[in-house]
């Protein structure tokens, strides 16, 4: 089999909230059209790496980061890099769902009306692909001019994930996007990532187990900052080289 492109890679990557440094030195390499699940327990910070990927910590006060992270061969911390522009490339899918308090129409096109985007018909279009693509346009194409509000959570989620694929990225960060969800809309979004999985690369930070091994191509755990090991899903859970990752993967703690 060819080996696959590499979308996202970062080496040696720290960073510190003020005296205490959440990440020590993470280096991991990201495959294009991939899913991996990022793992590990409470606090070892995952979300903080995730959130570095798009940029998302750089508002933070005291945040100090070193090492590199490249998409698509670019350093996304060089000066002069263009934030907006990256997060239309890598985007975000955040924990508890986050709709706009728009319609639905209006929560799926606002990147791209932020982008310009006028034309109807290239709007219209735009909708209805996205939430096709987010597995939720039967559900809503009688109804997209109703408040994206009064949708179920996981409805809800979905609207969310239509959102980001509107503006085509290239990357997808999920940052435990089922954890405030119910187990049928949690399948319904796992089975809609394995259909996104061919056109985009996709980051998901999960603390279901049964998750990660479903549906993720490559696993990294993480423990206290570090990563411990990243490889084939199938390994990560099945024959692990470092015994603080069985011990996570088997319960012993976490
Ligand atoms: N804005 C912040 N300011 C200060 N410390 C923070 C901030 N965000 C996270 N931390 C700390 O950094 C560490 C890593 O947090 P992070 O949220 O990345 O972990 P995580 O592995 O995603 O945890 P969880 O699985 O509980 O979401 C934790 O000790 C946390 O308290």
């Amino acid at each position: 089999m060819a080996k696959k492109e590499l979308v996202i890679t970062s080496r040696d990557v720290h960073l510190s909230y003020g005296d205490f440094e959440a990440l020590k030195g993470i280096s991991l390499n990201f495959k294009k059209n991939q899913i991996t699940a990022l793992i590990g327990p409470s606090g070892c910070g995952k979300s903080t790496y995730l959130r570095l990927l798009n940029r998302m910590n750089d508002l933070i006060p005291n945040v100090h980061i070193s090492g590199e992270i490249k998409v698509d061969g670019q350093d996304i911390y060089a000066s002069g890099e263009d934030v907006v522009a990256l997060r239309k490339k890598v985007g975000m899918v955040f924990q508890q769902p986050n709709p706009f308090p728009f319609s639905i129409y209006e929560n799926v096109i606002y990147g791209l009306r932020l982008a310009g985007v006028k034309d109807r018909a290239t709007l219209d279009q735009a909708v209805e692909t996205s939430l096709k693509q987010a597995a939720i346009w039967d559900e809503v194409k009688d109804k997209l001019h109703e408040s994206a509000l009064s949708l179920s959570g996981g409805q809800q989620q979905r609207v969310c994930i239509a959102r980001v694929l509107a503006v085509q990225p290239e990357v997808i960060l999920l940052d435990e996007p089922t954890s405030a969800l119910d187990p049928i809309s949690s399948t319904q979004i796992e089975n809609m990532l394995l259909e996104l999985r061919d056109r985009y690369t996709i980051i998901i930070v999960t603390h279901n187990m049964q998750q990660a091994s479903r549906i993720s191509d490559e696993t990294a755990f993480f423990l206290a900052g570090k990563v411990i090991e990243m490889d084939d899903t199938k390994k990560i859970f099945l024959n692990p080289k470092e015994k603080e990752t069985e011990d996570y993967i088997s319960g012993r703690f976490g």
